[in-house]
């Protein structure tokens, strides 16, 4: 893009050697191979911009920006983790929204890129801990997956959540947006579908239904199993992603007992009844046959299944709820500065050089262990506790 960007790229350049974090103001710089992300403001009410200069081909890139862009906050840090992402500390956020990952070049990037035919980057949030493994239930309209969820929900209100599907069908009576359903239009679902929002959609009985990626995310934030009750096309797809998760179909012992449940349900109407039964006899061939399901549960007396499916969960006996680790979280003061040790990120606040050492302390990050990544979450980072200090930094002690 001619000289002024030439001198733009240089200037960069010289602050920024081997992806070190090199701040200005709000404005970061990390280099990878032959390429210079800058990311710019984060403060008041500006949300993060994110341009690339690329030294090989001389120019700049506006890139296509994927996932769920961070809030405005104080200000950012960055570094490079690794040759695909770089790690974002947002100065000034609650201790829960503090830490992002831009991924630059991993799969899904690189997959988007492909599919959208642009330069691409992607945001991700970063997490404390794991997610439990989440559980997906498919079974033919009538059968009765939404009372079992309840169930389940209902005996065990901290263990489980339910991922709300988006919809374009009417809502039913005593149906609630946002609790039951998102319900939407055709038209701003597809534009969501194109948008990468949804981890997997498909058109079941004349209508679209999907679950998007934060449906799944937000259960898994609070620290819950998320269920997700939708077709078999959505569990091929959900089988073929990256979430982990357990496949149970749910059959009728026979189809006369589906019909007499779906009208006495008395939710559709007839057309609606008769759609149901019909695509019922595909959806139980393909879950009885395909190899998406690790169990299939027949829903004849209702407490015989809902046990059934308990076992399956490991609930059996006496269950108690697990007690969620404590999050440490972060809440990182505006002076700090960062580096990075093999797989540990160290955080440095305050200003030793000043003396004063009840300031300063470390926060130290092990992210060795990332899972999952763009368009939803990155999960597994361990948080160890604040460390205080007094000598340099190559006295300190990291922990294993
Ligand atoms: N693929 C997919 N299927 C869904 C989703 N949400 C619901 N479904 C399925 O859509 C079908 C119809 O659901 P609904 O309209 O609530 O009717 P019901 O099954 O008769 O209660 C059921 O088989 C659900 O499992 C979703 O997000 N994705
Ligand atoms: N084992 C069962 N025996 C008899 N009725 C049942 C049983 N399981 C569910 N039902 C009833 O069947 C109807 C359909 O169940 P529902 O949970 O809405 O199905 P789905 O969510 O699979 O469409 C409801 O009226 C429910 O009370």
């Amino acid at each position: 893009m001619g000289k002024a960007s030439a001198f733009l790229i240089d200037d960069l350049l010289n602050g920024v050697q081997n992806g070190v974090l090199k701040s200005k103001g709000c404005e970061t710089a990390t280099t990878i191979r032959d390429r210079t992300y800058v990311i710019s403001g984060g403060d008041d009410a500006l949300a993060l911009e994110v341009q690339i200069f690329d030294k090989a081909a001389n120019k700049r890139i506006i890139p296509t920006v994927l996932g769920t862009k961070p809030m405005p906050g104080k200000g950012h840090s960055a570094i490079q983790l690794d040759e695909n992402k770089i790690l974002i500390l947002k100065k000034g956020s609650t201790s829960d929204d503090c830490i992002w990952f831009l991924e630059v070049d991993s799969t899904y990037v690189r997959e988007q890129k492909k599919k959208l035919d642009t330069e691409v980057v992607a945001w991700s949030k970063g997490m404390e801990g794991n997610a439990d493994m989440q559980i997906v239930i498919s079974g033919p309209s009538g059968v009765g997956k939404g009372t079992l969820i309840s169930m389940l929900k209902d005996e065990f209100p901290s263990m489980f959540g339910f991922s709300v599907s988006h919809t374009t069908r009417a809502p039913r009576i005593g149906e609630e947006d946002g609790v039951h359903y998102h319900f939407t239009d055709k038209n701003v679902m597809e534009q969501e579908i194109k948008d990468g929002k949804f981890l997997e959609f498909a058109s079941v009985h004349g209508n679209l239904y999907g679950t998007s990626i934060e449906a799944v995310e937000v259960v898994a934030d609070a620290g819950k199993r998320c269920i997700l009750d939708i077709d078999v096309q959505g569990a091929r797809s959900v089988r073929a992603s990256a979430l982990d998760a357990i496949f149970i179909f749910i059959c009728p012992p026979s189809m006369e007992e589906l019909e007499k449940r779906l009208r006495a349900r008395g939710t559709d109407a007839e057309e609606q009844v008769l759609k149901r039964l019909r695509n019922a006899k595909t959806e139980i061939q393909q879950g009885e046959k395909s190899d998406i399901f690790d169990h299939i549960l027949y829903n004849d007396k209702l407490e015989d299944c809902y046990k059934k499916l308990k076992e399956l969960l490991g609930l059996k006996g006496n269950v108690t709820t697990k007690q969620k680790s404590a999050s440490h979280g972060i809440d990182l003061p505006v002076d700090h500065s960062v580096s990075k040790i093999n797989d540990k990120i160290v955080i440095t606040c305050g200003t030793p050089e000043h003396g004063n050492e009840s300031k300063n302390f470390r926060i130290v990050l092990n992210v060795s262990a990332l899972k999952g990544g763009a368009p939803g979450r990155t999960r597994g980072i361990e948080v160890y506790d604040v460390i205080s200090f007094s000598d340099g930094l190559n006295g300190m002690k990291l922990p294993n």
